[in-house]
């Protein structure tokens, strides 16, 4: 698997979205540096990136079966990779869930946690070993913004990420010593299926155990207005590929990787006030008093602030 001199880039979740275009963008490589494994949990779902990858599939990329919800579906995939040797592991994988809390099944948490948090941790735990053996490797996690910052209606998915921050921040001063690299990736809104996904869910949906006016707020207030913010702010899984290849390839990795500059000041807001409030009251302002302006605030403030929160973002240009 791999010739001589290429570095084993592992990608969970290729299926579709950002997975799928960190592995073709990689496989592509013009030097080709890199043989990829792009897994995914159901190969009847390889078409869209067998035809992506053109020419470089089978040849700098290569399919495996992998759920991250499994162990034995990781080890078996782990193993079936000569000497299992992995560089680069990317935990791409990930499911959203949004809604009223009251409405939403302890189960339906569970599997937000289970892929997105127990996931990631099941393929470190895979993986690791090894790199720390050999005193070299690089983990990438795909947070998310919500990983640092909560937003209303996403409360188990950005404690899904939470979680994972709090676990790569303790663990990166440990991989430090074995010359182990671990760095987080953490866009904001990004096309693809996951925005299809959770309008789909939300509209099969009639919240049930949630009161009507949160169901309101929940429906007529916070999904316009994120589906603004997707259209106005969202990027293209393109980039975030762009950005992660920048890391992979950076001599000193940054361990917090924000693509998106938009949300630089939502996450400034935070460290300004220890106490939370400023934050609190912000979004509650954000939301409910500009809420039905979201459309036209945030066109403006694309263009008022395009080009000016760059600095501590990683750009995919
Ligand atoms: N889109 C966004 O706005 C943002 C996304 N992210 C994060 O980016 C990552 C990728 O999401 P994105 O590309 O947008 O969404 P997609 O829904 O397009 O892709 C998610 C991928 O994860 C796979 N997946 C889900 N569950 C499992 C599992 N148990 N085992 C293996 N693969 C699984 C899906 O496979 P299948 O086809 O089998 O369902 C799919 O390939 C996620 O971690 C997400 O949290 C972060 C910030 C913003
Ligand atoms: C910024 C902002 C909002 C929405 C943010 C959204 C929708 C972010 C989505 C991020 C994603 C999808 C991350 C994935 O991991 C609100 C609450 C509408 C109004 C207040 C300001």
């Amino acid at each position: 698997m791999g010739s001589p001199g290429q570095k084993v880039v592992l990608i969970t979740g290729c299926s579709s979205g950002i997975g799928l275009r960190m592995a073709v963008m990689l496989a592509k490589d013009e030097k080709k540096r890199y043989h990829v494994i792009a897994t995914m949990r159901d190969l009847k779902r390889k078409d869209k990136l067998v035809e992506a990858a053109g020419d470089a599939y089978e040849k700098t990329l290569s399919l495996a079966v992998l759920d991250v919800c499994s162990d034995d579906s990781v080890k078996q995939c782990i193993n079936g990779i000569k000497d299992r040797h992995v560089d680069v592991l990317i935990n791409n994988a990930g499911i959203g869930l949004v809604g009223p809390v009251e409405s939403i099944p302890i189960e339906e948490m569970k599997k937000v946690f289970e892929t997105n948090f127990f996931g990631v941790i099941r393929m470190i735990k895979e993986v690791m070993p090894d790199m720390k053996k050999r005193r070299g490797g690089h983990i990438i996690v795909v947070s998310s913004v919500m990983g640092l910052q909560g937003v209303v209606f996403n409360d188990v998915y950005a404690a899904s990420k939470f979680a994972m921050e709090g676990f790569c921040e303790s663990l990166a001063v440990q991989l430090l010593k074995f010359n182990v690299t671990l760095s987080m990736i953490e866009p904001g809104p990004v096309r693809t299926e996951f925005e299809a996904k959770m309008i789909q869910d939300v509209k099969q949906k009639d919240c049930p155990g949630a009161d009507p006016d949160t169901v309101h707020y929940f429906k007529n207030i916070y999904l316009p207005s994120a589906v603004d913010i997707f259209e106005a702010f969202g990027q293209s899984p393109d980039d975030i590929a762009r950005c992660t290849k920048k890391v992979i390839e950076a001599s000193r990795p940054r361990f917090r990787n924000l693509t998106n500059p938009m949300y630089s000041p939502i996450v400034a807001l935070k460290y300004a006030d220890e106490t939370g409030g400023l934050s609190v009251h912000a979004f509650y302002h954000m939301l409910f008093n500009m809420g039905s302006l979201m459309h036209v605030c945030v066109t403006a403030m694309k263009y008022l602030t395009c080009g000016c929160l760059r600095t501590r973002t990683i750009s995919p240009n």
